[in-house]
């Protein structure tokens, strides 16, 4: 089915998960930015939204697919005809139209969210991609909670639904429970157990309680899966979900892995950015990829060895990510050479006691001011020193 067997398609749900935080909705206007800006970045699948869920996200729907040309636009539903139906609906203009329905696979949900048992759910859920396949040709089934679902019930559902006519089959840990090897050992039952696989690409879709998100992603695509959901700066439901710079900066640094994705990562770090902006939520300063601290340099020793050769401290380059730049961040756990480095950016050549004077000084208003910045290095410089 698929072309290549090493490209991973890229399904971002910022504008679906990502935008069920609280505080984060958005207007329909500023959706359709959003999601002009994640067709540059190259996503393969933009979730647009979970129509019935009320008119204005019916219409964010609408909209979207009007706006973008090569992505696939994809709407949420319940495995019901009614969700079916407002989904198809919101659809109409998308140039590549998907559903994607679903229902709880484990027993917690079964039992407990549905008060049902193993075979009504499976009647349900190829019930519901018949139905929605009636409608669209590109039909994604999530089993929910498939994380902590019976693994023999999981590939019966798998295999039914594939042959009900589901394109994609999403195998969510939807409350972050997984650990990665057991994440993939799930994926890779699924591969050599499902008969019909072949038919279907495998999804993964994780959230992080524990921490685990993009682990469980990379475990999940090391074993076979081949689309990988996410939002940018890992935004979701309580935790939130796999990030999607984290993903695709792996596949790019781990080439052994052999996979990769038609994602511009340049554009990641402007996309952050604006993602943090419009929906109000801050990015944690040691965030990976996109972090303000990610490329900053603040101890001695790393601010030396990054200054000797870059790749002392630095696995990815922060152009390759649209970051502006690597910073050495002068405190007083800095040492001469990032000292020197300062000083010298701004014209003042010192020989080694000078810089070594200058040092001390450097210190004694380090331990006392946080950060040190160019006014304080001019200040410290007055009167002893000549520029050049
Ligand atoms: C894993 C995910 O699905 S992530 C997506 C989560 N996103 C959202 O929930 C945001 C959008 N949701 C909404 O706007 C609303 O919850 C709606 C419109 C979907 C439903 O609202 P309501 O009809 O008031 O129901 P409410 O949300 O209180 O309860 C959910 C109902 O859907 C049922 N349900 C939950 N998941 C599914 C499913 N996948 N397939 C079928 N039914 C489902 C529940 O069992 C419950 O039904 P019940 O009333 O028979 O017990
Ligand atoms: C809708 C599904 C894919 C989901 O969000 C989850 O299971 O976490």
């Amino acid at each position: 089915m698929l072309h290549d067997p090493n490209r991973v398609y890229v399904f971002d749900t910022t504008l679906r998960d990502g935008e069920q935080v609280p505080g984060c909705q958005l207007t329909t206007p500023e959706k359709i930015e959003i999601a002009k800006e994640l067709e540059l970045l190259g996503v393969d699948i933009i979730e647009a939204g979970f129509p019935v869920s009320s008119p204005g996200d019916f219409q964010s729907v609408v909209e979207i697919s009007k706006a973008v040309t090569n992505p696939t636009v994809c709407a949420l539903t319940r495995a019901n005809k009614g969700d079916i139906d407002a989904a198809v609906e919101s659809l109409k203009y998308a140039k590549h139209p998907r559903i994607h329905t679903g229902i709880g696979s484990s027993d917690m949900h079964i039992k407990h969210k549905f008060n049902s048992t193993r075979e009504e759910i499976l009647e349900r859920a190829v019930e519901a991609v018949k139905y929605a396949k009636k409608s669209v040709e590109d039909i994604e089934f999530y089993a929910e909670d498939a994380g902590r679902a019976d693994v023999v019930y999981l590939a019966q559902m798998v295999e039914a639904v594939i042959a009900a006519g589901a394109t994609v089959v999403n195998i969510p840990d939807t409350n972050g429970y997984c650990l990665p090897d057991q994440y993939g050992a799930k994926i890779r039952f699924l591969k050599e157990n499902v008969k019909n696989i072949d038919k279907a690409i495998i999804s993964v879709h994780c959230h992080n309680d524990l921490g685990l998100a993009t682990a469980n992603s990379i475990a999940g695509l090391q074993n076979g899966a081949r689309q990988i959901e996410g939002t940018i700066n890992g935004i979701g439901e309580r935790a939130g979900n796999t990030s999607i710079e984290e993903v695709v900066m792996i596949l790019k640094t781990h080439q052994v892995l052999g996979l990769h994705t038609q994602i511009d990562s340049k554009r990641f770090y402007e996309l952050s950015q604006m993602i943090r902006t419009q929906m109000r939520m801050p990015v944690q300063p040691n965030k990976a990829i996109v972090g303000s601290n990610a490329f900053a340099h603040s101890s001695g020793i790393h601010q030396d060895g990054f200054l000797k050769m870059r790749e002392n401290y630095e696995i990815i380059r922060p152009e390759d990510v649209g970051f502006p730049s690597a910073t050495i961040v002068l405190t007083a756990r800095s040492g001469r050479h990032a000292l020197k480095f300062h000083l010298e950016r701004l014209g003042f050549t010192l020989d080694k006691d000078e810089l070594a004077a200058v040092y001390n000084k450097f210190l004694t208003l380090a331990d006392v001011k946080l950060d040190i910045n160019d006014e304080d290095l001019n200040g410290l410089m007055a009167h002893r020193l000549v520029k050049n």
